[in-house]
């Protein structure tokens, strides 16, 4: 099943426990515009290229659309549609006032130069700057991109518009980002971990951990489990995948990713199949990098009791009705990674206020507002009998819907 039928069958599930009627099911499912645009540069050796680049703006009923954009060769109209509708849930999950919107490039950055990777996205920014807006839709990092690209985006859009740091969030502390965005939606998640284990009378040093992705989102999680005592005993990337069963030293590989680029011939432990990482013995899953990667292909074989969707959407209806079989507790996406948006929203307030907050405040307001986000998924669970999923989607669907009824959009 593709990433929007997933995501819409979700949404559905959540509507029905509701009762949401199919006036305000409709107006809620439908997105509020996609864009589509070429993107054509001059590679460095002279010749032309084109890419197409998305931006799903999909509902701002609760505020400006927020939301990632990723730079991903498998990037498709349809997984950003579900990514970004992702985004609306998971912003009202945390209560922060924004809507939900997302974008990609069907790219592998890995394949352009520095040089290419500012062209392409300064293109991008000129094609799509008349529809963005600091009130508008605000784009953040997402897979493929990261502090530098929002820089660009900044710069760009600020021709057009004037000096406009408000215009994407995950920039650099230098150009107005805040302090902690890097770590935030790792830090995020390790909040979201601790408030679930803390439910079942578990900590983080008592566990082990296998952790697919070692990016933004997967390092930042690995280095502060690490940090906590937790035992990190697999860890996975595109360039390959590490087992120790006594606990990776993460610093050691952290510094080697950095050294090297890749994980492979990592000396602290013993080379592994990437694909078994996910079935791999241990206590805690934490997917941290691609969609749709626990399936029906894999889900029975998974080992682990609790699963942290710090990735979105990496587990897809038929895993999940496997593993929720199987007693496997997941904490979902729309609240395990809220943490990342969350700190984005920080920015965007410092930003309009011209106030800088210091680190030590952005993280006691985001442990905060994950702590508050995981108690109402709770409630949620326990007002209509459902699991985690469900909380968390019923808690995100109907703050947006009294929002859209309240603003008189639902005819
Ligand atoms: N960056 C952010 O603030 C947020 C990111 N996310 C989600 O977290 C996930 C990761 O995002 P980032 O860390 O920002 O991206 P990133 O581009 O920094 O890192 C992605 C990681 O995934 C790895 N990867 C790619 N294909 C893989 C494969 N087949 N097997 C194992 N590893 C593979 C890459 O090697 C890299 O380590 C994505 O699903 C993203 O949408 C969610 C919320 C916020
Ligand atoms: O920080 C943001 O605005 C969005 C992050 C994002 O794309 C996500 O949570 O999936």
């Amino acid at each position: 099943m593709n990433a929007l039928a997933a995501t819409n069958r979700n949404f559905r599930h959540a509507s029905r426990l509701l009762g949401l009627d199919s006036k305000i099911e409709k107006s809620l499912l439908i997105p509020f515009r996609e864009i589509k645009v070429e993107c054509t540069i001059p590679k460095d050796d002279g010749s032309l290229v084109s890419y197409v680049g998305f931006r799903v703006q999909h509902d701002n009923a609760r505020g400006p659309m927020k939301g990632g954009i990723r730079y991903h060769p498998e990037v498709d109209p349809d997984e950003v549609n579900a990514l970004a509708q992702l985004m609306t849930w998971k912003t009202a999950v945390v209560d922060i006032p924004y809507g939900g919107a997302k974008g990609g490039i069907g790219c592998n950055p890995k394949d352009l130069s520095k040089s290419e990777l500012e062209r392409l996205t300064r293109v991008f920014t000129q094609k799509i700057h008349d529809l963005i807006g600091i009130h508008t839709d605000v784009p953040a990092p997402d897979m493929g991109t990261n502090a530098q690209t929002m820089a660009w985006i900044l710069d760009e859009y600020s021709k057009f518009h004037g000096h406009s740091p408000a215009i994407v969030t995950g920039k650099p502390i230098d150009l107005g980002g805040s302090l902690g965005r890097e770590a935030a939606t790792g830090r995020g998640v390790v909040y979201a971990t601790e408030a679930l284990l803390a439910e079942h009378g578990k900590s983080i040093k008592d566990l082990t951990f296998a952790i697919q992705g070692f990016g933004n989102v997967g390092s930042w999680v690995a280095r502060l489990i690490h940090e906590k005592g937790g035992k990190v005993i697999a860890v996975s990337d595109i360039t390959g995948a590490v087992k120790n069963p006594s606990g990776i030293d993460i610093k050691e590989l952290l510094k080697y990713k950095e050294r090297t680029g890749s994980l492979k011939d990592f000396n602290g432990g013993d080379a592994m199949d990437a694909h078994e990482l996910l079935v791999h013995e241990c206590d805690v899953l934490i997917p941290c990098a691609l969609g749709g990667v626990l399936n029906r292909e894999n889900a029975a074989e998974v080992k682990a009791k609790y699963i942290i969707e710090a990735a979105n959407h990496p587990t897809d209806p038929d895993a999940d009705e496997i593993l929720c079989k199987k007693g496997v507790l997941i904490l979902p996406d729309i609240y395990a990674n809220a943490g990342g948006v969350t700190v984005s929203y920080f920015e965007w307030v410092q930003n309009i206020q011209g106030f800088m907050w210091d680190e030590e405040k952005v993280n006691r307001e985001l442990k905060r507002y994950m702590t508050r986000g995981f108690q109402n998924v709770k409630n949620m669970c326990k007002s209509h009998d459902c699991n985690l999923r469900m909380g968390a989607f019923t808690l995100g669907v109907n703050r947006v819907a009294r929002s859209t009824v309240l603003r008189g959009w639902e005819a």
